[in-house]
This record gives structure tokens, C-alpha cells and sequence, in this order.
């Protein structure tokens, strides 16, 4: 195709959202010209089971619940009025918690405003607080936000040394929909001893954002905590941050969580059109589509010319992959189906992976970001005609252009800004394309069945190191090998992983157990310490 081809193509198919100021370009997708015409039958059912999911429909079966997000940003349209009121109530309650605290009404003990927030969160309970913190935060935000995402003690600690003294001042926002999330549980265990080993009393820094009754929530009421805000089971982690989950942290960090709503607000709306080429969600779905034959037989790579839209990409690996990565389809048929998602930003990648999107294995095919505001203020200029931002667009549309002659395909998504109403419909975009284009491929978007499966066979690991620390405790001081100690505690087939719990306790000194010098790796002794 000609670059006139090209420019025929972009304004044939230019998909826009007028109340956003967004535009979705196809025009390097090589789908074929009968192609729209084809999927439409299969999109019309696609919009009909949409419109039941936001009417309330059972539209995650398997765990019998309504998926609700759309709501978030629309209390009216929430099937029932009480459900309205709650997330009205909601909104406003963080409205006002986070006021109170900025105005220092809500004040820790030993100081007189919180100034640091200190989020324990993993999954859709950290994403998309990390992204919106970091795609909106500025040096003059009222708090600045940390994360504990994960169980990693090291990981913990740098984030306690940054906080330093300042521990005194930090307001920590535990947040689990479950409430039973070990990691997130972990987390707070550590916190609070942070706290404790500083003399000070966690429950007066502490926040919840859980389901009701969970165990998050009995120990925020156990531990006097400052407040609890809800999750609601109609809500999915992964779609969670335009709930309390985002919007506490986003407004205490002092940004602008009417923006961010108003923008899903308005992309919900231009995403229910029912005419393909006026939808940018029903595009961006088709596309994901003809890409991977509907079978996400290519990965998509998301590509923002902007730094603060780094966290993009990772963000919609878990809406895209949780969401689509299923192995049956609704009809309980094996499918396997997913399309994988990665990605970092512009031109940085182009110094690291670009190399392979162009001459590589042609295994994807790219979402580009374009930000038409360089930045808040003037530019100077790095060259006579240039300024750095010139640069920017220039390396997205020379490096779109090098993947197309290569017969690599792009989107082009153009947003205007780095703001909170577009920050809020790039995410309602995508939830929508996600749910789109899970019914073109007649599978629950909504559930996650998959992950059980790591988090059984962790519990497996961690009680059988609790066996083992009680055979070795009951024995003082004698060497064994892991064989013997798979055997003596009843799991002879589960010695490497007997071997590596014993490997691991080893290394880490105060846990009690010695590898013996010079011992071979197989036939490595341990011994109680
Ligand atoms: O908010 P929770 O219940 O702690 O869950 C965290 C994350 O864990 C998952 O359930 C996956 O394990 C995600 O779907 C979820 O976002």
C-alpha cells in the first residue's frame, strides 16, 4: 500500500470520540475489505450481551454474579436503586475521608497531617492505583503514594527506607476485594510491625477497602482501623479502579477523580454505539480479532510515546490476559483461548525490542499511543526547528512506518493529553474492547479460574515446610538429607520441593536450618539450628 493508500485508508476507517478527543487509527491493520461486513452478525450479539451485562444481567456464570464496572461511573444505570446509592455514597465518603485528611481533621497520632500513603495491594487492588498514580501524579500532589504489590520482604524494606521516619506521617490503605489475599495479608502483617517497631499505633494509620465481612474487614474492625470503604462483588478486581479501590488513593494523592470518571463516563457512552465504525471499542475488538484469527494467535504490543503512560501496558496485561486467557469457552469447550500483552513506551523501546518487532519472528502487532501535548509550558528548542516532543512524534510515526513496511500491523490511538479524563476512557476503552471481544470469541471475560491453581498448590508448599520445621525442631541438631526428610514427613515423592523449602530456610540465616559445607547438591544434609 502507497502512503496516498495509506491516508485514503486513515480517513476511511478514523474512528473518534469527539467528548475525549480521542481517535482510534486502523488504517495499517491489513484487514480484508469484506472483513467488517463479515463479523458484523457476530458484534450485534456481542452488543446484545453487553447491553444485558450493564442491564444486570448473571453476565459472569460461573460465579453467579452481575458485573457492574459501567455503573462505577454511572450510578443510574445500576439495576437497582440501592446499588446506586452505595456507589454514590461511596464516592462521596472518599470525597470527604480524603478531604479530612488533607485538611489534617484526620490526623495521625504523632504528627499533624498524613503526608505519605503507603497502598498494600496486589493484582486489580495495586494496578490501577500504581498506574493512575504515576500517569497523573506531579511533585505538588497533597500525598505521595508507595506499594507493597508484592510478598518480596527485600521489596518491603526499600519501600520502608524510602518512607524512613516519615512512617510517623504515612497513611497506609490496605485493599483487597477478597480480603484473603496472602500477599496483600503479608503485607499489612509487615506494615504494621513497621509501625509497631517505630512506637506507633497502626490502627490509627490504617485503612480498608474490602468486601464486607472478610477477613480484611474483621481485622480493620479487631484493629480500630480509621475507616473501611467497600468492594463490591459486582465489580471485578481487574476492573476495580474506578471504585473505591483507585478513587481513595487518586484523591488522596489530590488528583482529579471527577476527571477520570467523567472521561470513562463519556467513552461508556461513545462504546455502546452500535455502529462498528463509530465504536472505537467495537474496532479496537475487531481488530484484536483479524489480528490473532480469534484465537490470539499474535501478542499485542502497546507502545505509548509517553513517559508517564509506562504503566500502560502492564495494566491492561492483566485486564486483557486474566480477562481472555480462559481454557474452556462457555459452551465448556476446550479453547484455550488469550491474547498476551506487552509493552513499555516510546522511543525508549525502539533502543531495545523494536529490532525484533521489525525484522523478527512477526508474532504481534502493536496499539500505538500518541499524546498530542508535549508537556505543560513551552518547549525549548534542541534543534533550530525541534523540540524534543518533535522528536517523540517523529520516532512513533517513523518506527509505525518501518513495522509496515515489514508487513507488522499498528493501531494508532491519539489522545490529547496525559489527564484524568483521558486516562479515565483509555481504561473504559479497553474494558470494553476486553468484554467485546470476549463474546466474539464466546468466553466469560468476568471469572478467573486459573489462578486457583498457583495459589492451592503454594498452600501445598507452605504445609509441608510446616511439617518440616516440626520434624526438625523435634529433632535437635541432626544432619538429613532432603530424601529422608521428603520420606520422614510422609511426601517421598515431593523431595525437590522439600529440597528447595530446606534450600531456601538455609539461606536466609535466622530461619533455623544449616546446609552443611562442602555437601554435594543432591546429597546435601541439613540440620536443625
Ligand atoms: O483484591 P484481591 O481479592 O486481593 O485480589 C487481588 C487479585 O488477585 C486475583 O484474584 C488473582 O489472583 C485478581 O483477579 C485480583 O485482582
Amino acid at each position: 500500500m502507497t502512503e496516498r493508500q495509506l491516508w485514503e485508508r486513515y480517513k476511511k476507517y478514523l474512528c473518534g470520540v469527539e467528548s475525549v478527543g480521542l481517535t482510534l487509527d486502523v488504517s495499517r491493520m491489513n484487514f480484508p475489505e469484506d472483513f467488517l461486513e463479515r463479523m458484523r452478525g457476530p458484534m450485534e450479539k456481542a452488543f446484545d450481551a453487553m447491553a444485558a451485562l450493564e442491564k444486570g444481567a448473571i453476565a459472569n456464570p460461573d460465579e453467579k454474579r452481575m458485573v457492574g464496572h459501567y455503573w462505577l461511573r454511572a450510578p443510574e444505570l445500576a439495576p437497582e436503586p440501592g446499588l446506586a446509592k452505595e456507589i454514590r455514597d461511596t464516592v462521596a465518603a472518599v470525597r470527604a475521608f480524603s478531604d479530612d485528611v488533607h485538611a489534617g481533621r484526620v490526623k495521625p497520632p504523632k504528627g499533624d497531617r498524613f503526608t505519605r500513603v503507603l497502598l498494600v495491594g496486589i493484582g486489580g487492588s495495586a494496578l490501577g492505583p500504581q498506574l493512575v498514580a504515576d500517569a497523573l501524579g506531579t511533585a505538588a500532589d497533597r500525598m505521595q503514594v508507595f506499594f507493597f504489590d508484592n510478598t518480596d520482604p527485600d521489596g518491603m524494606d526499600r519501600v520502608l527506607a524510602q518512607l524512613g521516619d516519615k512512617l510517623a506521617e504515612t497513611l497506609t490503605v490496605v485493599i483487597s476485594k477478597s480480603g484473603g489475599t496472602k500477599e496483600t495479608r503479608n503485607g499489612m502483617v509487615e506494615a504494621e510491625r513497621a509501625y509497631q517497631q517505630k512506637g506507633l499505633d497502626f490502627g490509627r494509620h490504617a485503612v480498608a477497602v474490602t468486601g464486607e465481612g472478610s477477613e480484611l474487614d474483621r481485622s480493620a474492625k479487631k484493629g480500630n482501623w480509621l475507616r473501611t470503604f467497600p468492594m463490591w462483588d459486582w465489580v471485578g478486581g481487574r476492573t476495580s479502579v474506578l471504585s473505591a479501590v483507585g478513587l481513595l488513593p487518586a484523591r488522596l494523592q489530590g488528583l482529579d477523580i471527577d476527571g477520570m470518571l467523567a472521561g470513562a463516563r463519556d467513552m461508556d457512552v461513545a462504546t455502546r454505539e452500535r455502529d462498528m465504525l463509530r465504536n472505537p471499542a467495537a474496532l479496537m475488538a475487531l481488530m484484536w480479532f483479524h489480528a490473532g484469527n480469534g484465537r490470539g494467535q499474535k501478542d499485542l504490543v502497546i507502545l505509548p510515546y509517553k513517559d508517564r503512560l509506562l504503566l500502560l501496558s502492564r495494566y491492561l496485561q492483566q485486564l486483557v490476559m486474566e480477562s481472555l486467557g480462559k481454557e474452556k469457552d462457555l459452551d465448556g469447550k476446550v479453547v484455550n483461548q488469550g491474547l498476551a500483552v506487552y509493552g513499555n513506551k516510546g522511543s525508549t523501546d525502539q533502543h531495545a525490542y523494536v529490532q525484533q518487532l521489525r525484522e523478527g519472528v512477526n508474532n504481534f502487532f502493536a496499539t500505538f499511543v500518541e499524546v498530542l501535548k508535549d508537556r505543560e509550558g513551552t518547549s525549548m528548542r534542541v534543534e533550530e526547528e525541534f523540540t524534543s516532543g518533535d522528536y517523540l512524534l517523529g520516532f512513533l510515526l517513523g518506527s509505525r512506518r518501518a513495522l509496515f513496511e515489514k508487513g507488522r500491523e499498528s493501531m494508532t490511538l491519539t489522545v490529547p493529553d496525559v489527564s484524568a479524563r483521558t486516562l479515565g476512557a483509555l481504561i473504559a476503552l479497553h474494558e470494553r474492547a476486553v468484554g467485546l471481544y470476549a463474546s466474539l470469541v464466546n468466553i466469560n471475560a468476568y471469572h478467573q479460574p486459573g489462578v486457583e491453581a498457583g495459589k492451592k498448590a503454594a498452600g501445598a508448599v507452605l504445609e509441608l515446610q510446616r511439617k518440616l520445621l516440626a520434624k526438625l525442631r523435634g529433632e535437635k541438631a541432626k544432619g538429613h538429607t532432603a530424601e529422608e526428610l521428603a520420606t520422614a514427613v510422609g511426601s517421598p515423592d515431593e523431595v525437590e520441593t522439600v529440597f528447595k523449602v530446606l534450600e531456601h530456610l538455609a539461606a536466609n540465616a535466622d530461619q533455623g536450618v544449616k546446609r552443611e559445607p562442602g555437601a554435594q547438591r543432591f546429597d546435601t544434609r541439613f540440620r536443625a539450628g
